[in-house]
């Protein structure tokens, strides 16, 4: 068995109040909150999975969706390997964001950054809720730019370690030698990422004002 650890660093994108911060808390946590207050900034948090034998941890930024820190996400993606692009499966306007952020990143993130696009709040379909953004169009628009496409509910739980799981099994699990000479590379890149890093297993509410 392969004991080396990969590291995959994700960030999360989206309108504010998609549910960004909700998805990493069922999926670090397996918790939700009903009023969740809004991010601040970014948020840092970890977690550990065991793919294909091999224990993967992803080291999530969460961004927050409120247009004043919009100028900051860039500072979020440039490294990363990994983007969750979320919209509210209720919320057209979301869905044209996303649209958004899905360009920006292939204009400006790593070249081979693996994006999910994930329509979130499906539960709320049960609950009387109108759909808004017709699944199909969510896969139209993975199919025609090449990202993974999920429906999750945060609420409920459905579908959100599928999210990680999709990502975790794109990515070229590497040797031990590899994964350090990629994190030395990393830290040279973007030291401010990495010493927040170092908090492994806890959660940072960073408010940024660079
Ligand atoms: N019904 C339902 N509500 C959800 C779901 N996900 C999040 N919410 C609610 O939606 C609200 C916003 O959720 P957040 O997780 O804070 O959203 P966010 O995208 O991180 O918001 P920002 O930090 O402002 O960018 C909260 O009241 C959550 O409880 C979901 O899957 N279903």
């Amino acid at each position: 068995m392969n004991t080396s650890v990969t590291s995959i660093k994700l960030v999360l994108l989206g309108e504010a109040a998609v549910g960004k911060s909700s998805i990493v808390l069922r999926f670090v946590s397996n918790d939700f909150a009903e009023n969740k207050e809004p991010t601040i900034g970014a948020a840092f948090l970890t977690q550990r999975v065991t793919i294909n034998e091999h224990t993967v941890k992803f080291e999530i930024w969460d961004t927050a969706g409120q247009e004043r820190f919009a100028s900051l996400a860039p500072m979020y993606y440039r490294n990363a390997q990994a983007a969750l692009v979320v919209y509210d499966v209720t919320k057209p306007q979301s869905f044209i964001k996303a649209r958004h952020w899905v360009k920006e990143l292939h204009e400006q993130a790593s070249k081979d950054i693996i994006i999910a696009l994930v329509g979130n709040k499906i539960d709320m379909l049960q609950e009387g809720g109108e759909r808004k953004v017709a699944r199909e169009e969510g896969e139209k628009l993975a199919e025609e730019k090449g990202l993974l496409f999920f429906e999750t509910s945060a609420k409920t739980g459905e579908n959100v370690n599928d999210v990680f799981l999709g990502i975790g099994e794109k990515i070229p699990l590497k040797t031990a030698e590899e994964q350090n000479s990629a994190s030395n590379e990393r830290e040279s890149n973007n030291q401010r990422v990495d010493l927040n890093a170092a908090n492994d297993g806890t959660s940072a509410n960073s408010a940024c004002s660079c």
